[in-house]
């Protein structure tokens, strides 16, 4: 079972990805455990600081060394084992596709940072992190989301976690296009119609249509995918 350890500082936000959807619904198959870990467990000062200013000055506070290194200390006394890998989710990473989704599906433990305030001591990264990865070119408040969002990919990619009818669906993505149009009663709706071919029972030419759709929406819109 792949097991994921998380180490944020705001352990109730996992709640988004453990309490509905086919992320809960896999977690209570069995699918996936998960271990949040706060790294104020690891402080040992009364107000059990986990951040501070950086040296040579500039603007927010930084994550500090030993609580994060302590909780990683912790996180591996765990099935030690069990390999580990670990991310962290920073605008700094390498961005995130299907295909790293894909490769990082197949591996037992995931050990993923959640970075907050302006970053965490680049001892950390070097020490711990074996790989950054950036989930778009933009900036949220934290690593939680983009963990989330990381995780919630992965684990569709599960045995089991998606249905037959998904998981047919989700072969329609691996091809590295586009997804065609899709449509759902009434047939006319507004002076719309459903393009004919869908209402026809030929399901070679619907396959056609869809796959021929998938590569004008690609060229039109991604045409990058189209490299690969
Ligand atoms: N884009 C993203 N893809 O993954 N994570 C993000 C992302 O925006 N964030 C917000 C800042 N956090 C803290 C931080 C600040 C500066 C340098 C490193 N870390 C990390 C997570």
């Amino acid at each position: 079972m792949l097991r994921f350890d998380v180490i944020s500082i705001f352990g109730e936000m996992f709640s988004a990805i453990t309490a509905q959807g086919i992320s809960a619904k896999a977690l209570d198959k069995g699918l996936y455990e998960l271990a949040v870990w706060n790294p104020r467990d690891f402080t040992h000062d009364r107000h059990r600081t986990i951040d501070d200013r950086p040296y040579g000055g500039g603007p927010g506070m930084l994550m500090m060394y030993e609580p994060l290194r302590d909780t990683f200390k912790a996180i591996n006394q765990q099935q030690p084992e069990q390999p580990n890998h670990t991310i962290y989710l920073s605008p700094q990473g390498q961005p995130l596709t299907q295909q790293r989704v894909a490769e990082l599906a197949t591996l037992p433990r995931i050990t993923l940072l959640c970075g907050r305030y302006e970053g965490v001591d680049e001892r950390v990264i070097e020490n711990f992190v074996d790989e950054e990865i950036a989930i778009g070119d933009f900036v949220v408040s934290g690593g939680e989301l983009p963990a989330m969002m990381l995780m919630d990919a992965v684990i569709r990619l599960q045995p089991g976690a998606l249905g037959h009818q998904d998981s047919a669906r989700q072969d329609s993505f691996s091809d590295g296009l586009l997804d065609c149009p899709h449509y759902t009663r009434p047939e006319v709706v507004d002076g719309k119609a459903v393009p004919p071919v869908l209402m026809s029972g030929n399901h070679a030419h619907i396959a056609k249509w869809r796959y021929e759709q998938q590569r004008q929406r690609t060229q039109a819109r991604r045409p990058d995918l189209l490299n690969n």
